[in-house]
């Protein structure tokens, strides 16, 4: 098996940058791709991404370009493309065998697809693999203790990227599960915007607990009945994330929240932004997968009507309010 020295990443971002740092902090070599030609200057020239890690110094070792054949050859690529934007990158990758390793967070709109199933479509020979937990860009950037779930179908696969990413900060916990850990991923985000609602309106610290309890418990349900693990979902890729970003307004699912919340326009709050909160775009993705598989998902659902402007704060939480008193495991 290769030993995965020369690593790429596909997306500039905070994430994509943030990832690329970890690996070049030692001086190793690692290319990004960025879409912005502002992102490659600035890296390659002052060794900075001002548009989306601005405050975070890199290393020179860490190059940038603006060509995806450039990543040709290398032995592994970080995949960090918001999931709207993931398939028309992919396909714009050169041909190649290195493995793909997942780390965007949402379910694609039309196809219902995961980043891995959009993947596994095109490269059908290649190995694939998902990286997720609880990790904001910055504090990763900063070498700040962090541990975070590889998944890979192939346990060998998985151990050795697993071993191949680690640094002493920086501990990923390797699985089998992908599904899990991008279901785990995908509905945190939705959720996070739930609790930066509940936050924003100045519902109380009870109501932001039976938020991420009940909505683990959603997350569980999509997540079993599309043959995630239950221990993938209770841990780092699942509710691991949910209790970071359900938690901090550093999360920018949580901050969209916080704003619909205080009574914002959606349309406002989505208008111009250059960061993603994929949650915003997963939340009807999900709630019609839930819909058509017959799977309960009260707060994805809420979220992804306050999203597209279809109700209220008030009108939201009177609902879910008054929704049947059940039993809990039900
Ligand atoms: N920022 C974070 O702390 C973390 C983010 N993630 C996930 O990583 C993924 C990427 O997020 P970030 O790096 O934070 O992004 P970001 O919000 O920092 O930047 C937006 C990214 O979207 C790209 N983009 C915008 N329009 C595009 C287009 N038309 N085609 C292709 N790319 C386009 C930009 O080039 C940029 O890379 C998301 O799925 C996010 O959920 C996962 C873990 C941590
Ligand atoms: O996924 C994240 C941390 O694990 C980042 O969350 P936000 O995209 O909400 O900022």
């Amino acid at each position: 098996m290769t030993s995965f020295a020369r690593f790429g990443v596909v997306g500039g971002g905070a994430w994509g940058t943030a990832l690329a740092q970890l690996l070049a902090a030692d001086g190793a070599p690692v290319l990004l791709w960025a879409r912005e030609a502002e992102v490659t200057a600035a890296i390659n020239a002052e060794h900075r991404n001002p548009l989306f890690l601005p405050g975070a110094p890199l290393s020179p070792s860490l190059r940038a370009t603006g060509d995806l054949a450039d990543l040709a050859g290398l032995d592994a690529l970080l995949v960090v493309v918001p999931v709207p934007y993931l398939r028309a990158v992919l396909a714009d990758l050169p041909t190649d065998t290195a493995p793909l390793i997942f780390c965007s967070k949402g379910m694609e709109a039309g196809s219902f697809a995961f980043p891995v199933d959009i993947a596994r479509a095109l490269f059908p020979e290649r190995p694939l693999a998902v990286l997720s937990g609880p990790t904001f860009a910055h504090e990763v950037a900063a070498g700040l203790p962090t541990a975070i779930t590889l998944a890979a179908a192939d346990p060998a696969i998985a151990d050795a990227l697993a071993r191949a990413l680690a640094r002493p900060h920086f501990r990923p916990y390797a699985s089998t599960d992908m599904i899990g850990a991008e279901i785990g991923g995908a509905v945190k985000n939705i959720l996070a915007i739930a609790c930066g609602i509940v936050d924003g309106a100045g519902l109380g610290l009870n109501a932001r607990a039976a938020l991420i309890s009940r909505g683990f418990a959603e997350m569980t349900r999509f997540g079993l009945a599309r043959g995630a693990q239950a221990e993938t979902l209770a841990g780092l890729a699942g509710l691991g994330d949910l209790v970071l970003t359900c938690t901090s307004s550093n999360s920018r699912n949580f901050a969209l929240g916080q704003g619909l919340g205080r009574g914002e326009s959606a349309a406002v709050l989505m208008r111009d932004r250059r960061t993603v909160a994929e949650g915003a775009f997963s939340a009807p993705v999900i709630a019609e997968a839930a819909r058509a598989g017959g799977i309960d998902m009260p707060i994805t659902d809420t979220v992804a009507r306050l999203v597209a402007g279809e109700t209220g704060v008030a009108q939201a939480i009177q609902a879910l309010l008054s929704r049947p008193l059940r039993r809990e495991g039900a």
